[in-house]
């Protein structure tokens, strides 16, 4: 078997092209959605991500504002630059990327994110929002990550899906996205602690792997026709290498490339966030005008 390709380039393109007349739609009323990157210091993937948001944002007519601050910046000088973009008009949505470098304290700068304008969904009143099922933005990678097996007919309704890695951008958010009623997966989460990692994984229908281990899932311990997608990004001898191995796609039905798959994903997601906190900032105006 070679399994089928679920192609997140491809699919972020379609996911543009619904986007396109949403942003007409609100250039028509004088909105153009403005996306705020809050970058620290001079790593150079967060660099290329925070490059490809900007990228991908003017492609359909979004503005950037981009805030680049040098490593050594204080945690109240980050601070105040977070109050800013939270009190400019032209910018709808923003996130910080992560990771900070270490003396900053990441959780007091999402804490103060407006939650109606956090791009990322990762500030605490979001991450509230998606535990009790209220509206609200949802985190990039889990949500492109849905939105990549639904496009593709991969059933999420009753699937068994293991979750390799805890972290709060792919793993424990993924979690609770896929155990909503709308999604109705069983959700086993694994981490370091995990006894049986190769047990776990056999289990699922899904698998979902993002422990930042290369090749850490091997085909041996895959079920036949299992989609199985790579979230892991390490660099080997200069090249990214995900948390996959090669071989497993002659034993799964569906499996995510690394680059091409998720990554795509978790930016098409972000510009979707961006747009529908622009629409809904003309409803909070239109509502406020009666
Ligand atoms: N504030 C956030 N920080 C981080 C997040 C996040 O969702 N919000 N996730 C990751 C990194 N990330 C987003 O910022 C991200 C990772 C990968 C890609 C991507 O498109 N990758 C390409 C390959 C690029 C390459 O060749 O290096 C792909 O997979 O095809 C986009 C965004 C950590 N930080």
């Amino acid at each position: 078997m070679t399994a089928k390709i679920l192609d997140g380039k491809a699919t972020k393109n379609a996911i543009f092209a619904e986007l396109e007349p949403r942003v007409a739609a609100l250039a028509a009323q004088g909105v153009t959605p403005g996306l705020g990157t809050v970058l620290v210091g001079d790593d150079p993937g967060s660099h290329s991500y925070v490059r490809m948001k900007h990228a991908d944002s003017g492609k359909i007519g979004i503005n950037s504002i981009r805030r680049d601050l040098p490593s050594d910046i204080t945690q109240e000088k980050l601070e105040a630059v977070i109050d800013d973009l939270n009190a400019d008009p032209a910018c709808h949505g923003y996130i910080v990327q992560l990771p900070l470098p270490k003396h900053l304290d990441a959780n007091r700068v999402l804490e103060r994110i407006d939650p109606e304008k956090d791009a990322d969904g990762l500030a605490p009143v979001s991450l509230g929002r998606l535990v009790l099922g209220e509206p609200g933005a949802l985190p990039c990678t889990p949500y492109g990550i849905v939105e990549l097996l639904k496009r593709h007919g991969v059933e999420l309704n009753g699937a068994r899906v293991t979750v390799v890695g805890r972290g709060i951008t792919v793993g424990r958010t993924l979690g609770l996205l896929l155990t909503r009623r709308s999604e109705n997966a069983t959700v086993t989460l694994c981490h370091t602690g995990t006894r049986d990692l190769a047990a776990e994984v056999r289990r699922a229908d899904i698998v979902v792997a993002a422990a930042g281990v290369p090749g850490i899932i091997t085909p041996d311990m895959v079920a036949p026709g299992a989609a199985v997608l790579d979230v892991g990004v390490s660099h080997v001898d200069g090249k990214l290498t995900g948390d996959v191995h090669p071989d497993v796609a002659e034993v799964a039905g569906w499996i995510s490339p690394n680059p091409g798959g998720v990554g795509p994903m978790t930016r098409a997601m972000l510009v979707s966030n961006v747009v529908e906190a622009a629409e809904r900032s003309i409803r909070g105006v239109q509502g406020a005008q009666g």
